[in-house]
C-alpha cells in the first residue's frame, strides 16, 4: 500500500488553477522529491496534504485512509513549511516545542520529544539560545526539528534549504537523507532546484504549472525522460532542446540533419540532447561547425556555450589538463545520433526513433553578431 496517494487533486484560486487533476502515489519510506519551477504548485500541494487548505476536488489517502476532510491536527504528518519564521522572543527549545505546547501536551513528553529531535539534528547545545544567536543553517535545523516533532510516518519539507549558501546546503542535504534513514519514515520534499532534486531523490515527481509531468526513479527521469519538459527542467547545465522538422525520413533541427530508419508520427518535433552528449571534434555521427560564445572553466570540466546554425547550444566538456576552447573560436562539433531524444512538439511526449545514417551537415560557422563575454 502506498504511504500516500493523491487522487485527482484540483485546486484553484479565484478561478485560476494551481493544481489540475493531480494523481500519484508515494512509496513507503521513500525519499520523494517534487521538483518544478516557481509557481508549479508545490507549496499548494503540501498545504493540502497537511490540512491547512482543502482541495476543490479529489482525495488524499494516508496509509490507505482518506484524510482529505481531517483537520491539520488530526493528520499524522510532520511539516517544515517554506517560510519557517522562528519566534524571536522564544528560546530554541520553546520554538521547537511550540506545536506541542499549543496542543497542551504534557511537559515531560514535550521535553522528551524536543530532546530527541534536537539530538537527531545535532542542535542540543543550542536549546537555551534565542534565534538571533543562531546562524542561518542553525535556524534551518531548528525549523526542521520543529517539523520532526510530530509522531508521524510521513514528513513534508517545503524547499527547506532555499536561500542557504552552497556549502551549507550540501551538508544539510546529506543530513536530511541520513535523517530519513534513521526515522525510517517517508519524506516528501519540494524544491525548484533540479540539482538539489537529483541529489536528494530516490523518486522524482516533476510538476509544472499545476500538472504532473512525470513520476519515476530520479535516475530514469534524468537519463530517459518521457517528456520534453522533464528534460528541460531536470539537470544542470540545462539540456539543449532544438525545434526540428521531420520530412519523411529526414530530420533537421538547427545545425543537425540526419536520416531516420522510419518516418515519425509527428512532423514538428523537439530534439533534446544533454550538454555532455555534444563533443568537440568529428566522427561521432553528426558533425557540424559552431562558434564559442562563452566558456565557464570549472577546473575538472568546462561549460561551453556555442552557436551553430543560428542555434544556442550548451556543451559540458570534461577537462584533463588541456585548456577549454577560447571565446569566439570556430569549433568542430559532433554528436552521436543515438544520444538524441525526440519529442512530439505539440504534446511534449517522447518519440521513439532509430537513426538510419549520420550525415555531415557542413554548416558554416555562425557569423552573427558577437556577444560580449
Ligand atoms: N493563497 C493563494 N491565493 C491565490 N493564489 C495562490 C495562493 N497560493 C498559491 N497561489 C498560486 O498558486 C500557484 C502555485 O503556487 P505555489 O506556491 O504552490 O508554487 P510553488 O511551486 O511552491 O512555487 P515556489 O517554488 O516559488 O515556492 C501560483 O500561481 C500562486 O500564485
Amino acid at each position: 500500500m502506498p504511504a500516500l496517494s493523491f487522487q485527482s487533486i484540483s485546486k484553484a484560486y479565484r478561478g485560476r488553477p494551481a493544481l489540475e487533476a493531480l494523481s500519484f502515489d508515494v512509496e513507503p519510506q521513500s525519499f520523494t522529491v517534487i521538483c518544478g519551477p516557481p509557481k508549479a504548485g508545490k507549496s499548494v500541494l503540501f498545504r493540502l496534504l497537511v490540512g491547512l487548505e482543502q482541495p476543490d476536488a479529489g482525495c488524499i489517502m494516508l496509509a490507505g485512509e482518506d484524510i482529505t476532510r481531517l483537520s491539520a491536527a488530526q493528520r499524522a504528518i510532520g511539516y517544515v513549511p517554506q517560510s519557517f519564521a522562528l519566534y524571536p522572543h522564544l528560546t530554541v527549545r520553546q520554538n521547537i516545542a511550540y506545536p506541542l505546547t499549543l496542543a497542551r501536551a504534557p511537559q515531560a513528553e514535550i521535553a522528551r520529544r524536543v530532546d530527541r529531535a534536537a539530538g537527531i539534528l545535532s542542535i542540543a547545545h543550542l536549546l537555551a539560545k534565542t534565534p538571533d544567536q543562531l546562524s542561518g543553517g542553525e535556524k534551518q535545523r531548528v525549523a526542521v526539528a520543529r517539523g520532526l516533532l510530530k509522531n508521524a510516518d510521513v514528513f513534508v519539507l517545503d524547499d527547506p534549504l532555499v536561500g542557504l549558501d552552497y556549502k551549507l546546503r550540501e551538508r544539510l542535504m546529506d543530513e536530511l537523507k541520513g535523517l530519513r534513514e534513521e526515522l525510517k519514515a517517508t519524506f516528501l520534499y519540494a524544491t525548484s532546484d533540479s540539482l538539489e532534486a537529483l541529489t536528494m531523490a530516490q523518486r522524482l515527481v516533476v510538476l509544472d504549472a499545476g500538472r504532473l509531468v512525470e513520476h519515476d526513479e530520479a535516475t530514469r527521469i534524468y537519463h530517459d525522460p518521457g517528456h520534453a519538459r522533464s528534460l528541460d527542467l531536470i539537470g544542470f547545465p540545462h539540456a539543449n532542446l532544438l525545434k526540428g522538422r521531420a520530412e519523411g525520413t529526414r530530420l533537421t533541427a538547427g545545425p543537425l540533419t540526419f536520416g531516420l530508419a522510419e518516418p515519425l508520427p509527428a512532423a514538428e518535433v523537439l530534439v533534446g540532447l544533454r550538454p555532455e552528449a555534444l563533443k568537440l571534434g568529428t566522427g561521432a555521427g553528426i558533425d557540424f561547425q559552431g562558434r564559442v560564445r562563452l566558456v565557464e572553466n570549472l577546473g575538472g570540466e568546462a561549460v561551453v556555450y556555442a552557436q551553430a546554425g543560428g542555434q544556442d547550444l550548451t556543451l559540458s566538456l570534461p577537462l584533463s589538463g588541456e585548456p577549454p576552447p577560447d571565446f569566439d573560436a570556430a569549433v568542430a562539433l559532433t554528436v552521436d545520433p543515438g544520444t538524441l531524444m525526440l519529442f512530439d512538439a505539440a504534446s511534449g511526449r517522447r518519440l521513439t526513433f532509430r537513426a538510419a545514417q549520420a550525415e555531415l551537415r557542413g554548416s558554416e560557422c555562425d557569423s552573427g553578431p558577437r556577444n560580449s563575454a
